[in-house]
């Protein structure tokens, strides 16, 4: 399928793999390192072009024991080629490397030195080419120390691959890592390099091709991608021309108590902009006039009790539901969320009502099982770490998982979407696909953003997108909404953004 080849994430070991299929198909492993050499040495250029003294620099080339020191050593003979001072300082001496690092060692020309001779202070440009897609254990001592010393004097730092010491797999930093401006990585970026602390490790990631071709995909079938809108777009339900506002779904969002319900008009007026045809916000009477006096194009209906939502649920164009914002967590939560998704819809739970199934996560689990037996995923859970950490906490404290393996370990034993919420936030399907996103801005941490967020969510499911894309879809738009409006970002302001939003997502 043409979406698998759209910003694929691979693993080091997929990446591995890339690079054994290439090399069996007749592409020797040094003409890739050659290639890869080729392509840091092109950025080192363009970022010694940015240093502007237009004379020789003074490069310091970190080499490690590994292919990444492989590449390492071609950039610098490129880079001494092109007149510029350059020192290899290696880990390990060269006669100690071996296969096509050992070559990469015999075609450099140039100076080698220990690396205990580095001194970041003096130079314009480092290349870290000590440790990359190998990272198999914490760094410790004297590469630790180095690296440390390196950051405080913070340099012009280009990693290759990955700043050594950032886990590809994980984002993690095992003992310490550069702090690098810009990270040159090959074929197809890892998720390493969009999970945090990794992203902001890696400064700005330049992925290069080295001649590894995209159909390595078919037979490496990765389930992470980075997440953009060609993987979405096409199940995205922009209105059509002869359109009914009832084509477009009928969200409903539960307000909370009359002192708690700004969080569901957030959500509510979100789904609205973000293309639910109709929206109706269920309220609680003693917040029936508060809610009265603030809504328009929202509608609003009293909630009382099961017996309520028992009515509503018998019309079946109310199709996708918001439990969370503002609600509280006390059994009623349990009970609306049950009668939801037993009655066949689509249900975002976010806040308190992801924390109302902390003590009876069984509940949850099961209650979502049975119903959507070949019917697909209709629930959505968006938490942020906490709230994961409440509803799955073996998952949580399993310091070897990953982002992306605790979102879709969690996604399979909830039979649900889980959006794990953060800078990078993670959207993982029960089927095991999952998505990075890498959008947004750091003004997005403000209060009343995820209400907004399970609107935007909602809206999606509403018209019928399947529950993955709803929610990576909404994520992005989201985050995007957030880029347009810059700082000073208040969740107010964010919904007002989503036209821009869907302007582009059209033109693109
Ligand atoms: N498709 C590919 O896979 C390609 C990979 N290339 C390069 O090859 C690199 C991967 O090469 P390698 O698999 O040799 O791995 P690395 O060069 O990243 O490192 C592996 C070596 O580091 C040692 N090591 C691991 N963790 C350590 C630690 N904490 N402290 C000290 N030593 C440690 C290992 O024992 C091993 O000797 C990539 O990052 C990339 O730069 C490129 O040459 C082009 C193609
Ligand atoms: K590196």
């Amino acid at each position: 399928m043409e979406w698998r080849r759209f910003h694929t994430l691979l693993t080091p070991d997929e990446m591995g793999q890339a690079d054994r299929i290439t090399i069996r198909r007749g592409v020797s492993g040094f003409v890739l390192m050659k290639a890869a050499g080729n392509r840091v040495a092109e950025a080192a250029l363009k970022m010694i072009g940015d240093i502007g003294t237009g004379g020789t620099c003074r490069i310091a080339c970190l080499g490690g024991p590994g292919n990444n020191g492989g590449d390492a050593f071609v950039a610098a003979e490129l880079l001494r080629r092109s007149g510029h001072s350059v020192v290899v300082h290696t880990l390990s001496k060269p006669e100690c490397l071996s296969g096509d690092a050992a070559l990469a060692a015999g075609y450099y020309e140039g100076t080698v030195e220990p690396l205990d001779t580095f001194e970041p202070e003096k130079t314009d440009l480092v290349i870290d080419g000590l440790l990359g897609a190998g990272l198999s254990r914490p760094i410790e001592g004297d590469v630790a120390a180095l690296i440390a010393r390196t950051n405080t004097a913070a340099p012009r730092l280009l990693a290759i691959d990955l700043p050594s010491g950032v886990s590809g797999k994980s984002g993690a930093i095992l003992g310490d890592a550069f702090q690098a401006e810009r990270t040159v990585s090959f074929f197809r970026a890892k998720p390493g390099h969009f999970l945090e602390p990794g992203r902001t490790r890696c400064g700005s990631v330049d992925i290069r091709q080295i001649g590894i071709e995209a159909n390595v995909l078919d037979t490496i079938r990765p389930k992470a991608f980075l997440n953009q809108p060609e993987l979405w777009r096409l199940q995205l339900n922009l209105p059509a021309g002869a359109g009914h506002k009832y084509d477009r779904g009928h969200a409903v969002v539960f307000s909370g108590p009359a002192l708690k319900t700004g969080a569901a008009r957030l959500a509510a007026n979100a789904a609205l902009r973000a293309g639910a045809g109709l929206v109706t916000l269920l309220s609680p009477p003693n917040a029936i006039l508060v809610n009265a006096s603030h809504l328009t194009a929202v509608m609003l209906r009293k909630c009382e009790g099961s017996g309520d939502l028992g009515e509503i649920l018998v019309d079946h164009r109310f199709n996708a539901f918001v439990l969370g914002p503002g609600f509280g967590t006390g059994e009623r939560v349990r009970d609306y969320a049950r009668l939801v998704l037993e009655a066949g819809r689509a249900l975002v739970l976010d806040a308190d009502g992801i924390s109302a199934f902390s003590d009876v996560r069984n509940i949850l689990f099961d209650n979502e099982k049975q119903p959507s037996e070949g019917e697909g995923v209709r629930l959505v859970l968006t938490p942020h770490a906490g709230e994961f950490a409440r509803l799955f906490p073996d998952i949580a404290e399993a310091d070897r998982l990953s982002k992306l393996d605790r979102a879709r370990q969690a996604a399979e034993r909830a039979n649900a979407v889980i959006v794990l919420k953060g800078r990078d936030t993670v959207i993982a399907s029960p089927d095991g696909r999952a998505v990075i996103n890498a959008n947004g801005t750091p003004w997005l941490a403000t209060a009343g953003t995820g209400d907004v967020l399970s609107g935007i969510i909602a809206a999606q499911l509403a018209q019928g997108m399947p529950a993955f894309e709803a929610a990576a879809a909404g994520v992005w738009m989201h985050g995007r909404a957030a880029e347009l409006f810059g700082p000073g970002l208040t969740a107010e302001e964010l919904a007002g953004q989503l036209p821009r939003v869907f302007v582009e997502l059209m033109e693109a």
